[in-house]
């Protein structure tokens, strides 16, 4: 038996679990008219209801109890302070101190990591003013209109969900894109609609060292080089952002061309540092700056709030009550705004990356589930598509509904729709539908009892299904780094409870590994195919062409 599963708390959440899965959530609702004043919290410009969900307080109490026999308050202070909690990395986790506008020295091996910080924002700010202004142009004298930002991973996702969720504050001059797929066709498309005069590169990786990244550099640089445009051109055209500023170098990038990251930010918590260069060319950099401090006023709380009222806090312990005590194996999140669509992948390669784990940190194979499959998407689309599982599925998957209460587009009576399908959905969910009023309601539509008997089970809904609901007044860049803090926060709480170094991602080598060895016997004359059959197969038929 592991550490976590032998801890008292633990033993009393199970025990506990036995008794609540008999409670349904219409009664609990019932019974407490207070419910949601006493399970709500605000903190950064968010509001967390999570009344329903499926606890009492002597759940909350034994979710608390079990933070503290892990230790998770004292963890988080170490994360802050800098400690090396990526034990298996050997780096300090430092994501926080990106958006931290403290004065107070940071150590990381002896070198004060504020005045890095600070160095490499203020380089930022000229850079983004010089080209906003014009001050910074193309070869051949024009303006930039275009910026392809080339990277994958946390060099990716972040700067494009950032840019695409705060589109009411771009700067209409400049338009980014991003490229990160291997698929020639990403790269492709992207350029046919460019014009290599006017078009800056961005070129993110913090190892520099990453096939997709280092192979889409080389081909936009083809492609510039091919539209007559002079080597000379190439470092006003090409800037990058990496933590091997040597290597950036070495491939050809002017060195005061390259905006540094450090080995202590992991990849995909990276969108505060210079990796959120894309960002800061879409928005402004004053926009840029105001997500960090509502990053930053989200980490605040995390530390120093009561468990009860700490939304990072709360989201992970819920989620961890799910995932060990109800069997969940997903967890759903769903933006109720058209501009926080990519929000559910941002979080999934978040929490994914992080928490898709299974030994623990004593280097054990661990023996309770750990990260659920994080999914989600847009509402009220995946209302008509796949919250019919959520509903009436045989599992229970834990949802977040997120909502701003006002839109960047007011438009008729949609904004009102919008919300009361939120709502709909959270309280359907919760109170379902039991066989009695399915049959009243058949009964009401004059239906023969025959016909009533079949149809009305179909007709259930068990409710009982938890679910969250963030709102906030508006999507803002403070209320958005507000609420990416949250989830980052959410991972981690999740990955302390279950033991878990959540900054790793070994898992990721060995694909990388197999791909190149793969790739020499796609292109070598003389393959050396000691792979198993089915991959031989598979390189026999590329190498063919056909199947
Ligand atoms: O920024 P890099 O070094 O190019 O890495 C890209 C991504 O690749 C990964 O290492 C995993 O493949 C991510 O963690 C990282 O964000």
């Amino acid at each position: 038996m592991s550490t976590l599963t032998s801890m008292p708390a633990w033993h009393a959440l199970q025990n506990h679990a036995q008794e609540i899965t008999h409670t349904h959530l219409r009664d609990l609702f019932a019974a407490d008219d207070q419910r949601v004043e006493r399970y709500s919290a605000s903190a950064a410009g968010l509001y967390l209801d999570y009344s329903k969900n499926r606890i009492n307080d002597t759940t909350l109490a034994l979710l608390k109890q079990l933070a503290d026999e892990v230790s998770l308050p004292e963890m988080a202070q170490k994360m802050f302070r800098g400690d090396k909690i990526n034990h298996t990395e050997g780096r300090a986790v430092l994501h926080t101190a990106l958006r931290s506008r403290s004065d107070e020295p940071l150590l990381v091996d002896g070198v004060d990591i504020r005045q890095e910080i600070k160095a490499t924002l203020a380089k930022m700010k000229t850079f983004v003013e010089q080209v906003q202004q014009g001050d910074w142009k193309g070869h051949t004298g024009k303006q930039f209109t275009d910026v392809v930002s080339i990277g994958i991973g946390g060099s990716f996702l972040g700067p494009k969900i950032m840019a695409e969720s705060l589109k009411p504050y771009w700067n209409k001059d400049l338009k980014c894109h991003f490229v990160a797929n291997i698929d020639g066709t990403a790269i492709s498309e992207k350029l046919k609609q460019l014009d290599p005069e006017t078009t800056l590169f961005v070129m993110s990786s913090k190892s520099f060292s990453t096939q997709e990244t280092l192979t889409n550099t080389l081909t936009a640089r083809d492609w510039f080089l091919a539209h007559k445009l002079p080597e000379e051109a190439i470092g006003q055209h090409f800037v990058a952002v990496t933590s091997n500023v040597a290597a950036a170098e070495a491939f050809g990038i002017d060195k005061d061309n390259v905006f540094p990251m450090w080995d202590w930010v992991g990849g995909r918590y990276s969108m505060w540092s210079a990796i959120g260069l894309p960002i800061a060319l879409q928005i402004g950099f004053d926009h840029f700056e105001q997500l960090l401090e509502g990053a930053e006023t989200m980490d605040q709380h995390f530390l120093t709030a009561p468990v009860e009222s700490n939304l990072p806090m709360l989201m992970g312990l819920l989620g961890v009550w799910y995932t060990n005590f109800f069997g969940s194996q997903s967890h759903v999140v769903l933006s109720y705004d058209h501009y926080l669509r990519g929000l559910p992948a941002y979080i999934q390669q978040l929490d994914m990356e992080s928490n898709g784990k299974s030994v623990d940190n004593q280097s054990n194979q661990v023996d309770y589930s750990t990260g659920p499959v994080i999914w989600g998407g847009e509402g009220t689309n995946g209302q008509h598509a796949y919250h019919q599982l959520i509903h009436q599925g045989t599992g229970v998957i834990p949802a977040d509904f997120i909502l701003p209460l006002t839109s960047h587009n007011p438009t008729g009576r949609h904004h009102a729709m919008l919300a009361a399908n939120c709502f709909g959905q959270t309280q359907a969910l919760m109170a379902g539908k039991t066989l009695e009023e399915a049959t009243v309601e058949l009964q009401q539509a004059g239906l023969a009892e025959d016909a009533i008997n079949a149809l009305a089970p179909h007709k259930v809904m068990p409710g009982n299904k938890p679910s969250n609901t963030l709102l906030m007044d508006k999507l803002t860049p403070t209320t958005l780094g507000a609420l990416v803090a949250l989830y980052e926060h959410r991972t981690f709480v999740q990955g302390q409870i279950w033991q878990l170094n959540s900054f790793d991602q070994w898992g990721v080598e060995l694909g990388k590994v197999l791909g190149n060895s793969v790739l020499d016997d796609l292109e070598s004359a003389t393959p050396k195919l000691n792979q198993d059959g089915s991959t031989v197969s598979l390189i026999k038929k590329f190498r063919n062409g056909e199947i």
